[in-house]
């Protein structure tokens, strides 16, 4: 018993406006959490919520250097509060989907050969050919994803390969961009990352290959053989494949953690590095979906996802590699306007105060007298559309609402779509269906509630906010037993279960 509780599995989480991590024994506790915040923990990049929107609206990236100052910062808060990481068995983590970074040639010497003296930023940072790199809020590659669907013969084609149809967002899309406006910069990168793999990199102290499951958000990867796919690369840039190297299963160790880890931290030199993956592909793990349940994520951007056994790539959504299971697959649809969208109409409509915000949806009935919004601050997704939308309850065009009325069009109005879009994809919701809720939002109960009515089903959280750091610490433990046999729900049987948070008013029934 006491190996199980001297030993130790990490799992990080890069994502829009954080870095975070979690650590749990080997009983599958949680024994530590921590955190930097990009804004105000390093304000001396300037971004806002992460990211900084360039002049077009279209164009949004973070500094790569952020990244690495965050890391150095969390390692210093983890020492500074006694963490100890002797014990530390196997790393793993996740980072924000189709977020991209360039290394410039002679980065992997430098990767390879880290001083345990200095810190990661100064040591690294002039490691990087774009300083700053295209993160998933981008959306100004649109012509380069017309010209990848006509390469391979149209959207659903490039959907049947890939697992969805070109998205400004997904990675190949915007190297194709960095090839043509900067040429010059794409002839110096000797490697191109995903933020999880990029982050994976660091803690190997070397290249770490880009996982089935986040490379499935490139529109690169064939999701079915997972391996490039020849015609993408080609519709894309040159030379990518030698950029990219070979995909490796979300499930792999990579190898051992540095020796700049072992000295400057004191890892042992044989704790592993698993495969980093995206932040939803982690969720998955960390609130160890069931094939049947929903997950919603109320991060910076709102996410469905599935976990499905039989993919059907179609031009609405994507279908990405499972993260811990490599014979099944996960089906996910993404919002842009989820938390900046309602922490707008919180700032207009609640002075700011998510309290404020609670008393109104509680102080407005379900369905909202009839009043309906539609709130697409910036260009959504799903659909491609922009612009403020509302409705009385004679189905009119108005200009206003009420405060109250304004927050619970809102919140209605982003779970309707996301019924829809999940039913759309295929899923039923049927007496036993569970919808698992993460993410920052995924701490408000009256928020849940208007879920739980929406999709007339209880919602059920984690009791760790951060459901990918989990996820992931969970991937390292499993990693170390995957090549036994070992699946991964049975490596974290232990594991404590989801808790019901809320369950549907009594009116739901007769609305859905
Ligand atoms: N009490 C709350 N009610 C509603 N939303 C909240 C609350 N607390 C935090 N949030 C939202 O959570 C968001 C951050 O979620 P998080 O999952 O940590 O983001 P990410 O992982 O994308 O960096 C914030 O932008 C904020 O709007
Ligand atoms: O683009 C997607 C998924 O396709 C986003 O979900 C990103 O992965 C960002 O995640 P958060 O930081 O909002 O969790």
């Amino acid at each position: 018993m006491a190996a199980q509780t001297d030993s130790c599995y990490l799992g990080f989480d890069f994502s829009t406006q954080q870095l975070k991590v979690v650590a749990i024994d080997g009983n599958l506790q949680v024994t530590h959490q921590n955190n930097v915040q990009f804004d105000s923990d390093l304000p001396e990049f300037r971004t806002q919520g992460g990211v900084h929107i360039h002049e077009d609206r279209l164009t949004v990236t973070s500094p790569v250097c952020m990244w690495l100052k965050a890391l150095d910062l969390i390692l210093e808060k983890m020492k500074n509060a006694g963490f100890d990481f002797s014990h530390v068995k196997a790393v793993s983590g996740s980072g924000q989907q189709h977020g991209s970074v360039y290394w410039k040639k002679g980065a992997r010497r430098a990767l390879q050969h880290l001083d345990p003296g200095r810190d990661l930023h100064s040591l690294l940072q002039d490691s990087f050919a774009v300083q700053d790199g295209p993160v998933w809020m981008d959306s100004s590659t649109a012509k380069q994803c017309q010209y990848l669907e006509s390469a391979v013969g149209g959207a659903q084609q490039l959907a049947d390969i890939t697992g969805s149809r070109a998205y400004e967002r997904f990675t190949g899309n915007q190297i194709a961009k960095i090839h043509q406006f900067q040429p010059d910069k794409y002839n110096e990168t000797e490697r191109i990352s995903l933020v999880s793999s990029f982050a994976a990199s660091l803690f190997l102290g070397d290249y770490a290959a880009i996982d089935y499951s986040d490379g499935s958000g490139m529109n690169l990867m064939d999701i079915f053989t997972k391996q490039w796919s020849e015609p993408c690369l080609k519709a894309t840039a040159p030379q990518l494949a030698e950029k990219l190297s070979d995909p490796a299963s979300s499930t792999a160790a990579l190898g051992f953690v540095s020796h700049y880890f072992v000295k400057r931290f004191g890892f042992p030199e044989d704790c592993k590095v698993i495969a980093f993956t995206g932040d939803n592909p982690g969720s998955l793990a960390g609130m160890r979906l069931q094939e049947g349940d929903i997950a919603v994520s109320l991060g910076t951007s709102d996410t469905v996802f599935l976990w499905i056994k039989e993919p059907r790539p179609t031009v609405e959504g994507h279908i990405f590699c499972n993260p811990v299971d490599n014979l099944s697959y996960m089906a996910l649809i993404c919002y842009k306007n989820g938390s900046l969208t309602r922490e707008r109409i919180r700032n207009e409509c609640a002075g700011g105060s998510w309290e404020g915000f609670s008393r109104a949806l509680r102080s407005v009935p379900m369905g909202n007298n009839g009043n309906i919004g539609i709130y697409f601050d910036a260009m959504e997704i799903t659909p491609p559309a922009v612009g403020i939308h509302r409705f009385d309850q004679h189905n009119r065009r108005v200009d206003t609402f009420t405060q109250e009325v304004e927050i619970r069009a809102l919140v209605e109005g982003q779970f309707l779509a996301k019924r829809v879009h999940a039913q759309k994809l295929g899923y039923k919701i049927i007496p036993g269906t569970r919808v698992l809720a993460t993410g920052g939002a995924s701490s408000n109960k009256d928020i849940l509630q208007v879920l739980s009515d929406i999709f007339n089903a209880p919602v059920y959280t984690i009791d760790v906010a951060n459901s990918a750091c989990l996820g992931c610490a969970y991937r390292a433990v499993h990693a170390l037993v995957a090549e036994m046999g070992v699946s991964f729900s049975e490596a974290v049987r232990k594991a404590p279960g989801a808790q019901l948070a809320v369950t549907p008013s009594p009116e739901a029934e007769e609305e859905t």
